[in-house]
């Protein structure tokens, strides 16, 4: 709810983190309380920065604490601790600094403003009046009466077109040896005009004839009136009365059922139930995402006792999850069952069953039969042809894919794959769902593995073929943790499970029974196969969840990788059973391989019409593989490496490498660069195909 960190070795910064306008609910302020109490006492510490997680500086008290009883720190005593302390404080306001979150400004030292920065008291719309010192400190401030911009009244110390927070630390680290006491608001006179009695009189008459019988605005007065007489210890006390009054008022009540039905009202729910069939891992986090944001959940499994770990686990989750937001748990919303009967009135069904098309085929069908004519049906395949569910159901234009990424309730990207069959309505209520569990959504086709699995199949052959040629996972992992990921391909294959690919090899014939027994060694379908990843999962090492993948751990689930002799010597015996004489291979070539062969194959997306512009790839590696933010995605890479250098490089990979067709370059990659290599942004204009929907 507020992060602490220290920047410039001196300046302690605090941000507050309450989505979406870092309302400062209870755990927010206990986060303040904390981090202050930290700042003050940490000798390092020579000032503090407060400022707001996404362009929001704070949108004052959160509204929806007022309808219980009052929890956490309370606001005044929090602020006046802020005011008082020996150390410099400066707010970085961006966004909005609105009631609460204005008095929190007033407080601090120094403040920043963003020229866009909106500051002010709301409070009368919502019935109340701003009671945490707001009347008594502006009033200090900017005298009475006020009227002109903030920086000429007074209220800011800078105004910036920059980074609030950036210029903020520069400016506390300058404030450090000035002295605070005249900056301390509560502690400066009002300035009054002589006929104050007779401009208040005249202030209210004009309110009791524009808002007749409203109270808030009337409190506010008296308020002023308070600060213009009144010591700040007292004026403080006559605010807090005039809340009290106002607070439980049937006033206050409306007005804030009103600011909040103004939202609903925008809103245009259509799913208010769903279901999600499959308690594994991801459909667990599915659940947990659907349930937040308000949706009632029936969770189904195959099994008593799957149900019943099932049910433990999304009830520990949701707690979890609750605890972290300060908010109670929804446990109400849910429902388990082991019938799909159960769901005959849900309006979207989320499949996530093994990634077993019989299986798949099979759910479908049976949801066909129960599930009302209305009902969308979605899969959470993570690369199988949504086409083929649609076609077993009853409804195909309500088929369309939904494919989170594990873990779901903590990662942000959501794939919403469009079917040749699915409308235009559904593709929009399945991005407008995403939208509202808070993910990045993002369409795109139906194609094997979709847009992420299938550009991460050449990154990762590459890295398994580089295995092959002479590397260890841990100096690949190495070049790419270099590269900026905060996991190597190994790492990140151990963390997200190995039995996952391994079913989907076999589902589409690479490994397993159906393989040609013809096929000459190390080539499957007429191309390069690299046999080492399915020699693992024989051996029953999945990665991280069974304490042995591409590395070992100290014990099932554990995190902390280490290189496996076993490992190096299933690779020592491969490359000498298929006569691989190893070699040293340049960081260099890794990185260019893997991530060439990874931007290659989103040329080839976008020239498929699979995705719809090179921008959209790039947020699905942000979001769903942690590409690192300041390359920009694998798109924005290539882009910046010189799309002229990607393709000389990947032709000279090509050639060296003819029986793997990822590294040939792509055809748009080559008309890119034969018309003068446009910017990312122009790219779309030189794709033929594009998918109806995208
Ligand atoms: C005996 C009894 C004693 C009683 C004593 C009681 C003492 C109580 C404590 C006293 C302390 C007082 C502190 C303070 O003075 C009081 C306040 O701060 S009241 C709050 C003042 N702030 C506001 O009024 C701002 C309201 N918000 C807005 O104007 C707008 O939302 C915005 C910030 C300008 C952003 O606008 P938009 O970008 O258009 O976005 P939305 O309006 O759609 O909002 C997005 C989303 O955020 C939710 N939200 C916004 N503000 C708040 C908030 N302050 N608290 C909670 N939630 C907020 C909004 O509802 C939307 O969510 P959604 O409804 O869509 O889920």
């Amino acid at each position: 709810m507020a992060r602490y960190e220290l920047v410039k070795r001196s300046v302690a910064l605090i941000t507050l983190t309450n989505p979406p306008v870092n309302a400062s609910s209870s755990a927010v302020r206990h986060a303040i309380a904390k981090s202050m109490k930290c700042a003050l006492s940490d000798p390092e510490v020579t000032a503090v920065v407060i400022c707001g997680e996404n362009g929001s500086f704070c949108g004052g008290a959160d509204i929806r604490e007022f309808a219980g009883p009052l929890k956490g720190p309370p606001l005044v005593p929090l602020l006046d601790a802020i005011e008082a302390g020996e150390k410099p404080v400066v707010a970085a306001i961006e966004g909005v600094a609105l009631g609460g979150g204005f008095e929190l400004a007033l407080v601090c030292h120094y403040r920043i403003a963003h020229s866009k920065a909106r500051l002010g008291f709301p409070e009368v719309t919502l019935g109340i009046l701003p009671a945490a010192g707001g009347t008594q400190r502006l009033l200090r401030l900017i005298g009475i009466p006020a009227a002109a911009i903030s920086l000429k009244l007074g209220i800011v110390d800078q105004v910036t077109e920059q980074n609030a927070c950036e210029v903020a630390v520069e400016f506390a680290l300058r404030a450090v040896a000035k002295p605070l006491l005249s900056r301390r608001v509560s502690m400066l006179t009002t300035r009054c005009p002589p006929d104050l009695d007779a401009l208040l009189d005249a202030v209210t008459m004009q309110v009791k004839k524009k808002a007749p019988g409203v109270m808030a605005p009337l409190a506010c007065i008296q308020a002023v009136r308070a600060a213009a007489t009144m010591p700040y210890y007292k004026g403080i006390k006559r605010e807090g009365e005039l809340m009290a009054t106002l607070f439980n008022s049937g006033q206050a009540w409306a007005l804030q059922y009103c600011f909040f039905a103004q939202r609903t009202a925008g809103k245009w729910t259509l799913i208010r139930s769903a279901a999600v069939i499959g308690l594994g891992t991801m459909g667990r986090g599915i659940a947990v995402c659907l349930a937040r944001v308000g949706i009632s959940v029936i969770a189904v499994e195959s099994e008593k006792k799957l149900l019943e770990t099932g049910r433990q686990m999304v009830i520990g989750m949701l707690e979890r999850d609750a605890k972290r937001r300060g908010v109670s748990a929804s446990l109400n919303l849910f429902k388990f069952t082991l019938s799909l009967h159960d769901l005959k009135d849900v309006d979207l069904v989320i499949e996530v069953v093994f990634e077993d098309m019989a299986l798949k085929k099979r759910v479908f069908q049976e949801l066909s039969k129960v599930c009302r004519p209305a009902t969308l049906l979605c899969t959470n395949t993570s690369g199988l042809d949504v086409d083929a569910l649609a076609g077993v159901t009853d409804r195909p234009h309500l088929v369309v894919g939904m494919h989170f990424f594990s873990p779901a309730h903590v990662m942000k990207l959501l794939e919403v794959v469009c079917g040749p069959r699915s409308s235009s309505e559904t593709i929009a209520t399945a991005m407008s769902l995403g939208k509202r569990m808070g993910k990045v959504s993002v369409a795109v086709g139906n194609c094997p593995g979709f847009v992420r699995n299938r550009m991460l199949k050449p990154y990762i052959d590459q890295a398994t073929f580089l295995l092959e040629e002479g590397a260890t996972p841990e100096q690949i992992d190495k070049a790419l943790e270099d590269f900026g990921f905060a996991m190597g391909v190994f790492r990140m294959s151990d963390l997200a499970g190995l039995d996952v690919g391994w079913r989907v090899r076999k589902e589409s014939g690479l490994n397993g029974s159906d393989v040609d027994p013809e096929s000459p060694p190390r080539r499957r379908q007429g191309r390069r196969y690299c046999l080492i990843p399915d020699m693992v999962c024989e051996q029953g090492r999945f990665g991280q969840k069974t304490g042995g993948g591409w590395y070992m751990y100290d014990k099932r689930g554990g995190t902390n990788a280490k290189p496996d002799p076993l490992i190096q010597n299933l690779l020592e015996t491969y490359r000498s059973k298929y006569g691989i004489q190893p070699r040293n291979i340049s960081n260099q070539e890794i990185v260019e391989r893997c991530l060439f062969a990874l931007a290659n194959e989103g040329f080839g997306i976008l020239e498929d019409g699979m995705a719809a512009r090179p921008e959209d790839i790039d947020v699905i590696y942000l979001f769903g593989y942690g590409f690192p933010r300041h390359r920009g995605g694998p798109m924005f890479y290539a882009s910046m490496v010189g799309l002229e250098r990607v393709l000389k490089r990947l032709e000279h990979y090509h050639q060296a490498h003819p029986d793997v067709p990822h590294l040939k370059p792509s055809p748009l990659l080559k008309t890119l660069v034969a018309c003068g290599i446009p910017p990312v942004q122009k790219w779309r204009e030189h794709i033929k195909t594009m998918h109806s929907h995208l």
